[in-house]
């Protein structure tokens, strides 16, 4: 993490020290939130929906915190360690920046609609067998995330691997210009907050932002299955980098990367593709989507020379942050599929189909719960997933929420036979599952992270059930 002294770390953020004494005063690491201090580190008081973090710099100050910076339009100043700045945030942002600059080492950035922290994951895995990697942790991807992600890096990192999101234009156009990207993948175009977007085609725009910053003689990765992101790299207002490279994949054979054969198995995928057409690669995730991931993730690993040898070995040992298709046999042995991190219709249907393709199990039951920001054409979207889980791909569906009373509808309309229970409150359908599945079924939970479908997965691993 970042490590100098005040005076230094003025200069880097674009501020002024209230007293000069505090100048070579050293300072390592940065934190926003006074409810987790860091002892000799800076507060940067961000001014937030609910709170003003200038309310907590003297405390913090008083509590062991290095120094505080203070934004000049907040009043007067604490005491003691200060940086003065205009805004507070784009000093925190700027300090990022220039701690990049001054670790000097390569970048990979990642965005898209699905599969950005999956991605990332794997990115790292494979990196990580021959290089000092540090990356995005969980969910840090926006305006104070990925700034705090750069903050966090040793000063020995090789690469950087930073998940860019947005839920609006220039996002991450301002992300890029910040991490300078030499390598950038967007993993697809979905659905993910086109209720801000509007169009698939404006959040293919947001994604290709990303190319804003990237350094001359970047390589752009990309899901090759999107038209629309040829289509807006082609666009009059698209400014792209000097001799910017761009290297495809998806599962159309027109990519420059392509599955030749996939296997599926209870705990994950072999795989060859057109670049890899050796013995098949084992990667120990469900969901064809994760393949297309992972090839992604190979032709990063390719760009920075990882060997054969080691993408094998690091994909052995990938672990994905939790909540995405994580795969949990609770003690009673019934198999869940715990995918309730977020959920669009894209993921939501990459999700029934790596139900689907599972074998063994007596039942295969869907959890499926609301959507949300997906605009005017939510409940289409929701109609659209009942027919999809009910065409074939599901045994049993349950459905929470009020968006989700589409899916159930829908799914009852082209299967009046298939078991359809829609629910509002858990505290009804929770008892009620347990009730129904048997320690031999497969359940799939999915739903947008407002909706809290981890406390259903929590219920079913706890419960014994009928065997
Ligand atoms: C600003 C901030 O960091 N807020 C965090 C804070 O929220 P809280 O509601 O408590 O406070 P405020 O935001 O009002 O507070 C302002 C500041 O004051 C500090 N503070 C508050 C109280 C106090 O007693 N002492 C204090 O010092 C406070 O810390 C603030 O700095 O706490 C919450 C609980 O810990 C945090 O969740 C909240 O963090 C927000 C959500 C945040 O943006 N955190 C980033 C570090 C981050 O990257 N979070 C990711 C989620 C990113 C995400 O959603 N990405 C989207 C795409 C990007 C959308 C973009 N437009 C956007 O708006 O984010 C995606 O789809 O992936 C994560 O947590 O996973
Ligand atoms: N390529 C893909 N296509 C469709 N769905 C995917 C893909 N990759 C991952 N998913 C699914 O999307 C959901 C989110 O996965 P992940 O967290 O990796 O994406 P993300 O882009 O980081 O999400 P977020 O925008 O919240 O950061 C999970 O349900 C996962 O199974
Ligand atoms: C939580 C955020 N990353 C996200 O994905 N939001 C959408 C709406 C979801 O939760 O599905």
């Amino acid at each position: 993490m970042i490590t100098t002294t005040l005076g230094q770390m003025a200069a880097m953020c674009g501020g002024t020290l209230s007293q000069e004494q505090h100048r070579e005063l050293p300072i390592q690491g940065v934190f926003t939130d006074s409810r987790q201090i860091k002892q000799g580190s800076l507060f940067v008081p961000l001014v937030g929906e609910r709170f003003d973090g200038h309310a907590y710099a003297e405390s913090v100050l008083k509590d062991g915190a290095g120094a505080t910076l203070w934004q000049r339009d907040r009043g007067e100043a604490p005491a003691g360690a200060v940086i003065l700045v205009d805004d507070t945030l784009a000093a925190l942002q700027t300090l990022a920046e220039a701690y990049l600059a001054e670790v000097g080492c390569r970048v990979v950035g990642i965005t898209g609609s699905n599969g950005k922290t999956t991605t990332k994951d794997m990115v790292y895995t494979l990196l990580s067998t021959t290089y000092k990697v540090h990356k995005t942790g969980g969910n840090f991807n926006n305006h104070i995330g990925l700034p705090l992600t750069i903050l966090e890096m040793p000063a020995d990192t090789e690469i950087a691997v930073l998940e860019m999101g947005m839920s609006g234009r220039h996002e991450i156009e301002r992300l890029s210009q910040i991490a300078r990207p030499d390598v950038a993948v967007i993993t697809n175009i979905g659905e993910a907050h086109l209720l801000q977007l509007g169009s698939r085609h404006e959040i293919a725009r947001a994604k290709v932002e990303i190319i804003s910053g990237m350094k001359p003689g970047g390589l752009l990765i990309y899901h090759g299955d999107e038209p629309l992101i040829p289509t807006v790299l082609g666009e009059a207002e698209t400014v792209k980098p000097e001799g910017l490279r761009t290297f495809t994949f998806g599962l159309d054979q027109s990519n420059d990367d392509y599955p030749t054969g996939m296997m599926f198995h209870s705990k994950g995928i072999i795989f060859t593709s057109l670049l890899h057409p050796e013995e098949g690669l084992d990667l120990p995730l469900l969901g064809q989507h994760n393949v297309i991931n992972c090839l992604a993730a190979l032709a990063v690993a390719r760009h920075f020379g990882i060997t054969e040898e080691n993408i094998r070995t690091g994909l052995t040992g990938l672990h994905l942050t939790g909540m995405r298709i994580e795969q949990i046999v609770a003690p009673s042995g019934l198999t869940i599929l715990n995918d309730a991190y977020n959920a669009s219709p894209t993921s939501m249907k990459a999700a029934i189909d790596a139900l689907h393709s599972l074998k063994g199990y007596h039942h295969k039951v869907a959890v499926l719960g609301d959507m949300l920001e997906l605009g005017p054409q939510e409940k289409e979207f929701h109609a659209e997933i009942g027919q999809y889980a009910a065409a074939d791909r599901v045994d049993v569906l349950y459905t929470y929420g009020p968006l989700s009373e589409e899916t159930a509808e829908a799914a009852r309309k082209i299967r009046p036979d298939l078991s359809v229970f829609s629910f509002t409150d858990k505290a009804e359908l929770i008892p009620h599952l347990i009730k129904r599945v048997h320690a031999k079924d497969v359940v799939l939970v999915k739903a947008s992270r407002g909706m809290k479908l981890e406390e259903i997965v929590d219920a079913l691993v706890k419960e014994n059930l009928q065997k």
